[in-house]
C-alpha cells in the first residue's frame, strides 16, 4: 500500500523540554537517539498531540508547557491522501486550548480526532494488563474514537451525564433527600449513548480478537493461544433495567454502579487469566500484540496506515523479541514510523534503509546524524 499519511515536519515551541525546535521527518522511518531524559519521548508525544489533541500519557497541559512558560505551541505539516494538512495546537494551560486545521480553528477539539490516525507503543503499555479496567477501556475508546466521530460524541455525552448523575446522588445523600424523578431524567438521557457504546465495543472486540492472537503468535513465536474478550453487564440486561435494579445500591454508594463505564476486557493465555499466569516475556509480547492489532484495525477501517510511534521498545525487549517485531513491521504494509532508542549503534542497524532519518537528541535539541553514520 502506498503511504498516504505522512508527517513532513513539525515544530515545537515551549513544549516540555523544547524551547524551539523544528524536525523534518522521513516518509518511512525517523529515529531519535540520546541518553535518558534528553527529550526523545517528548518528540513522539508532540506528534501524538498533533494527531489527537492531547498527550499520549495523559499529561495535563499545565505540565506540558515548558517550565517557566505559560503556553506551548505545536505545528505539523502532514500529507493525507494527497492533501496537505497544516495542524496547529496553541495552548495556554487552564485558559485557552485551540486546535487549527489549515488555519481554521475547530469549533470542538474532538472533531480533529480520526483525521490523522496514530498508534503509540510505549513501555508502560504493560499497564493494559496490570492496572484497572479504565486503561483497557481507553484502548478500545481510543481506537473507536479514531474510527468513528459519532462514537466519540456518544462517549463524551455519556461521561458528562454520568458525572452529573453521580453528583446528583451525592447531593441527595448530603441533603438527605431522594427524588426518583430527578434521577430518571439522567437515566433516560443515558440510555442511547450507553447502547451505542455497548454495541460498538462488542462489534470492535469481535474483529480485534483474531488480530491480537495472530500478532501474538508472530511476535512471541510461541504456540500458546491468547484471547481477549469483552465483559459488559449490558450483555445480560438492557441499561434501563440495570439502572432500575441498582437504584437503591447507587443511592447508598452515591455513584452509578453499572454501565459502560464498568466494561472491561478479559485477557487469557492458554485458557488461563493472563495477569496471573503470563511470564514477563509473555506479558510484553501480549501488550505489543494488543497495540499491533489496534494498528491493523485502524489501517483497515481508515484505509490509510496510521502513524506508528515506538517509544523505547528496544531497550525494554530482549533481542529475540526485537527481531520478531522488526520482522513483523517489515512484513506488514506499515506506514510512517518513528522510533526512540538510547543506543545509536542499534538504531543504525534498524535505520539502515536509504530513506531513514536519524537524529541525536540532547537536552531538548535535535541534530541530524551525518548520513555516512547511518
Ligand atoms: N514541562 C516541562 N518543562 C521542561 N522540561 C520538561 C517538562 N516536562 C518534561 N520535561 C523534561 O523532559 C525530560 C524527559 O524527556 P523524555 O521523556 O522525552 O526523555 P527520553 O529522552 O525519552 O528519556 P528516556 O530514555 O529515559 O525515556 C526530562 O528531563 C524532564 O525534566
Amino acid at each position: 500500500m502506498a503511504i498516504s499519511l505522512q508527517l513532513e515536519s513539525f515544530k515545537l515551541t515551549q513544549f516540555k523540554n523544547y524551547e524551539s525546535e523544528q524536525i523534518s521527518c522521513s516518509p518511512a522511518l525517523t529515529c531519535f537517539t540520546g541518553a535518558n531524559g534528553m527529550g526523545k519521548t517528548n518528540l513522539l508525544d508532540a506528534i501524538y498531540y498533533l494527531c489527537m489533541g492531547k498527550s499520549a500519557f495523559n499529561t495535563p497541559d499545565s505540565q506540558i508547557a515548558r517550565h517557566g512558560s505559560d503556553f506551548f505551541r505545536l505545528e505539523g505539516d502532514f500529507q493525507r491522501a494527497g492533501t496537505r494538512e497544516h495542524i496547529v495546537a496553541k495552548v495556554v494551560p487552564r485558559k485557552k486550548k485551540a486546535l487549527e486545521r489549515n488555519r481554521l480553528p475547530y469549533p470542538k477539539l474532538s472533531e480533529h480526532v480520526g483525521l490523522l490516525p496514530v498508534v503509540m507503543i510505549a513501555p508502560d503499555d504493560t499497564m493494559l494488563v496490570q492496572e484497572g479496567s479504565e486503561v483497557r477501556r481507553s484502548l478500545v475508546d481510543n481506537t473507536l474514537s479514531q474510527i468513528d466521530p459519532a462514537y466519540l460524541s456518544h462517549l463524551i455525552a455519556y461521561q458528562k451525564l454520568l458525572q452529573q448523575r453521580n453528583a446528583l446522588l451525592k447531593q441527595f445523600a448530603e441533603q438527605r433527600i431522594f427524588d426518583k424523578a430527578m434521577l430518571e431524567v439522567y437515566d433516560q438521557q443515558m440510555l442511547r449513548p450507553a447502547q451505542v457504546l455497548y454495541e460498538a465495543r462488542s462489534a470492535f472486540i469481535e474483529g480485534f480478537r483474531p488480530k491480537v492472537n495472530a500478532a501474538y503468535a508472530r511476535i512471541s513465536g510461541q504456540a500458546e493461544t491468547v484471547d481477549c474478550t469483552f465483559q459488559s453487564r449490558l450483555a445480560q440486561a438492557p441499561f434501563g433495567q440495570l439502572l432500575e435494579e441498582r437504584r437503591d445500591k447507587d443511592r447508598i454508594l452515591q455513584r452509578t454502579t453499572a454501565g459502560p463505564h464498568r466494561d472491561d476486557l478479559v485477557f487469557s493465555i492458554g485458557g488461563y487469566p493472563l495477569k496471573r499466569f503470563a511470564s514477563q516475556g509473555q506479558l510484553k509480547s501480549f501488550v505489543l500484540a494488543l497495540k499491533l492489532a489496534q494498528y491493523q484495525v485502524l489501517l483497515e477501517e481508515k484505509g490509510l496506515p496510521p502513524i506508528l510511534l515506538l517509544d523505547d521498545l528496544f531497550d525494554k525487549l530482549d533481542p529475540q523479541r526485537v527481531a520478531q517485531l522488526l520482522g513483523f513491521l517489515r512484513e506488514q504494509p506499515f506506514g510512517q514510523t518513528f522510533i526512540t532508542d538510547t543506543d545509536p549503534e542499534r538504531m543504525k542497524t534498524v535505520a539502515g534503509q536509504s530513506d531513514a532519518l536519524h537524529y541525536q537528541i540532547t537536552k531538548g535539541k535535535a541534530a541530524r546524524y551525518p548520513e555516512k553514520q547511518i
